[in-house]
């Protein structure tokens, strides 16, 4: 048995990665703790860690010097902070999963000797992972050719995103039949978080779609706490089928239950939708940097598993009228359904958690580690 202390930022797109490693690594008999922020409250119900800790970390604005201040004495103090419990942990290996709280632990563990990967989910090498990259032994990336691993001077891997056992256990799920009858079934979600955006165009839109075949939509949308009210009126005008939820837990059974999903394209998304094999209409976060969602977004059109739909050029008339074709020309779904299937990567927790066993096997002393 080995110890491995998993160190992940507090949204679900960093989280639920994380959750998938520790759940393939407690079934091959290991020891797995969590270092992470507050948020975990919201997205970490289901971890099967044997203890979590909240460690202080902070995001540097440069644009305001007496938060850039603030930031750096909280980044220093959830370095010593984390240095302390790792001493007491003692664990084999560490993987960060990205997003600004991993930073403090992660140097804490190499600062400790204590061999380490950084996972990430994006086409885009992250913020905190590109800083952390010295201070790691291997990269396991989730795509081919993430942008900016290379400038990256350490071993890298592609392992491919890893999804909770929550969503392997439906990956096989056969798409579900689409005549010219029956339901039609979306899923609509603004990552982990819910999103403005999707809840303003998409009940927009699918009022526009011809009454016929708005009968027959079963919606499942997912939107923020603010914005429940506004979307269930819109929905109730056009008298659409729907459920609401500020979140789902049971998501992924809902995705492989459905015809089309129409959301973000964070990289849990994405990686979701492949192994469950859906199409779906994704609407990159706009202004993000380095564009992470857009690129992982172009992966999955690229190979003809969905539809990108820039948020700037958006409107419900155009979204309505998308939706109405795709819904109108049935073998268009299950196509895109097909391609999206042909890229998931189901053994990709299996082989983070190889990478994790052999650089916990080998030991700090084996390791050439540059604190
Ligand atoms: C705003 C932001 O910071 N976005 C980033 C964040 O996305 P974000 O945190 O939104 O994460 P992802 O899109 O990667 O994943 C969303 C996850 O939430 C789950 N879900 C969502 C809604 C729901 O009702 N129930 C449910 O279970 C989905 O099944 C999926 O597993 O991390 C991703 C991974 O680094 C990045 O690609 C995104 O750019």
């Amino acid at each position: 048995m080995k110890k491995f202390v998993l160190m992940a930022g507090g949204t679900g797109g960093h989280l639920f990665p994380a959750m998938a490693l520790a759940q393939e690594l407690a079934r091959r008999g290991h020891a797995i703790e969590l270092m992470t922020d507050h948020r975990v409250e919201s997205y970490g119900a289901d971890f099967p860690a044997q203890a979590i800790h909240v460690v202080p970390a902070a995001t540097p604005s440069i644009r305001n010097p007496v938060k850039f201040v603030s930031a750096g004495f909280k980044i220093v103090g959830g370095i010593w902070v984390a240095f302390g419990m790792l001493g007491k942990i003692k664990p084999d290996a560490v993987i960060g999963f990205g997003g600004y709280p991993t930073f403090p632990p992660f140097v804490a563990a190499s600062l400790r000797g204590i061999p380490g990967i950084l996972h990430e989910q994006n086409a885009v090498l992250g913020r905190a992972n590109k800083a952390l990259g010295r201070f790691a032994d291997i990269l396991a990336m989730s795509f081919p050719d993430t942008k900016f691993a290379d400038a990256l001077n350490l071993e890298k891997v592609v392992t491919g995103n890893p999804v909770r056992d929550r969503v392997r256990a439906v990956a096989g799920t056969p798409y579900p039949p689409l005549d010219g009858q029956g339901p039609i079934r979306l899923v609509v979600f603004g990552g982990s978080q819910g999103a403005r955006a999707i809840s303003e165009i998409v009940p927009a839109a699918v009022a526009l779609v011809p009454e016929a075949l708005r009968h027959r939509l079963h919606i499942v949308q997912q939107c923020r706490a603010e914005d429940l009210d506004q979307v269930a009126e819109v929905y109730r005008q056009a008298k659409v089928n729907v459920e609401l939820a500020t979140f789902f837990d049971d998501l992924p059974e809902r995705m492989a239950r459905c015809h089309l999903v129409i959301g973000r394209s964070g990289a849990s998304t994405i990686a979701e939708l492949c192994v469950l094999g859906r199409p779906a209409i994704m609407v990159p976060l706009p202004g993000s940097i380095d564009a992470d969602q857009k690129n992982n977004a172009l992966f999955l059109e690229a190979a003809g598993g969905g539809w990108i739909a820039e948020q700037a050029t958006l409107s419900p008339q155009s979204l309505g009228t998308r939706l109405t074709d795709l819904i109108t020309n049935p073998a268009t779904l299950p196509k895109a359904a097909a391609a999206a299937r042909s890229l998931g990567q189901l053994r990709a927790v299996e082989k983070l958690a190889d990478l994790a066993e052999m650089l916990a096997g080998k030991g700090t002393t084996e390791m050439e580690h540059t604190p």
